[in-house]
């Protein structure tokens, strides 16, 4: 299967368990590997035919902004959810860092992969 790669996607969002984090903005960082067939879009150099990349981006900086989940991993299901049921995605992998949540880590976060694959990939 084919993939169209959103990497480090950088949102600013309300997000977190303790009440300071309740009135603050906080950065998070996304990757994603969106599953698609690119050669329909290819064979006929066609944007319309495959996934918008920029699109994709732009409603994922708009759920970040009209939410305010506490968990990570809420945050994470309810993207995967949208993205599946308006861009007709089959699979997707989407890894949500969260970098200053832990001062010692580079990054906390998920990382999940939700629908099902074509046979074979
Ligand atoms: N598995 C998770 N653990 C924690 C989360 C989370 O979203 N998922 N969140 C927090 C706090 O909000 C933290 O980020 C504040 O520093 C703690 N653990």
């Amino acid at each position: 299967m084919d993939r169209i790669l959103i990497e480090s996607l950088e949102l600013e969002t309300v997000i977190g368990v303790y009440d300071w984090e309740r009135t603050i903005q906080q950065r998070l960082t996304l990757d994603l590997e969106l599953g698609t067939d690119i050669r329909p879009a290819a064979a006929d150099d066609d944007l319309a035919k495959t996934l918008d990349y920029a699109a994709i981006s732009q409603r994922i900086a708009r759920f970040a902004d009209e939410h305010d989940f506490a968990l990570v991993e809420t945050f994470a299901e309810r993207l995967a959810q949208l993205l599946m049921e308006e861009f007709a995605v089959p699979w997707l992998r989407l890894t949500l860092r969260k970098p200053a949540a832990v001062p010692a880590a580079a990054a906390v976060g998920v990382r999940i992969e939700r629908g099902t694959r074509p046979e074979g990939t």
